[in-house]
């Protein structure tokens, strides 16, 4: 489904500080399964997540998405893209204060243009599934850790995207909710949802939920 050839990033390309944050990284993710990479602080995991998710475009190689060139397309095509097939989940989760918990969830469809009241719909049953049905109208702010990881992962899902993405999606939870996210990761995958995240954290990363763990280290793929 996702096909990376050749991929490298450098920050700061021709200066003295020049970094190779990711340097040859070939790899083919599959549709329908759950992905996780796994590798030390400053490996080049976040940076992958950029690349694969059109954020960020590679200082050289390819990203391939269902047979397209993606990489390498203007940015006006990018959003679209990004806002139809992919949904991110960031490690703070980026919730906005001061919003509802459902108006958090609903805000990546507005500039979709769907009707309102679909949308509302798909956001109350996206908070249902995440055990979060009663809490639409609270302050994102109000909710524990493991509530606004769920809001945001229902965010993430509202424009229904093909292709979930996830940066250390356990890093601010305890055991109990982590135990919980891999819960979640199943019920997602069962939907047939692509599922692709960084983790240091061996409960979700050696869980049976997980197909296939890449390691990476030095902006390398370990073999
Ligand atoms: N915008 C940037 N400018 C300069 N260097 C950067 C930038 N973004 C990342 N880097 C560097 O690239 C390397 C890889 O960073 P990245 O965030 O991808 O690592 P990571 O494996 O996700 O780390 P962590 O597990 O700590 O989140 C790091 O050494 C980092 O300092």
């Amino acid at each position: 489904m996702i096909a990376l050839s050749g991929l490298r990033k450098a920050f700061n390309q021709g200066r003295p500080n020049e970094f190779w944050a990711l340097d040859g990284i070939d790899l083919v993710i599959e549709a329908g399964k759950i992905t996780a990479f796994r590798g030390p602080s400053g490996s080049g995991k976040t940076t992958l997540l950029t690349l694969v998710g059109c954020l960020a475009r590679p200082t050289a190689g390819r990203v391939t998405f269902k047979g397209e060139v993606v990489s390498s397309l203007p940015e006006r095509f990018l959003t679209d893209l990004r806002r139809r097939s992919f949904g991110f989940v960031f490690q703070q989760f980026h919730l906005i204060r001061g919003l509802s918990v459902l108006q958090n969830v609903m805000l990546p469809a507005v500039p979709t243009g769907r009707p309102r009241r679909d949308v509302q719909d798909r956001a109350l049953g996206l908070l249902e599934q995440l055990r979060l049905g009663r809490r639409g109208q609270e302050r994102v702010e109000w909710l524990s850790a493991g509530e606004q990881q769920r809001v945001a992962i229902a965010r993430a899902l509202i424009n229904d995207p093909e292709v979930l993405i996830a940066d250390e999606p356990t890093a601010n939870l305890d055991s109990v909710l982590s135990r919980q996210f891999v819960g979640l990761l199943e019920e997602l995958n069962a939907g047939g949802r692509t599922v692709i995240f960084t983790s240091h954290d061996p409960l979700v990363v050696e869980s049976g939920a997980v197909h296939r763990v890449v390691g990476i280290r030095d902006g390398r793929l370990e073999p």
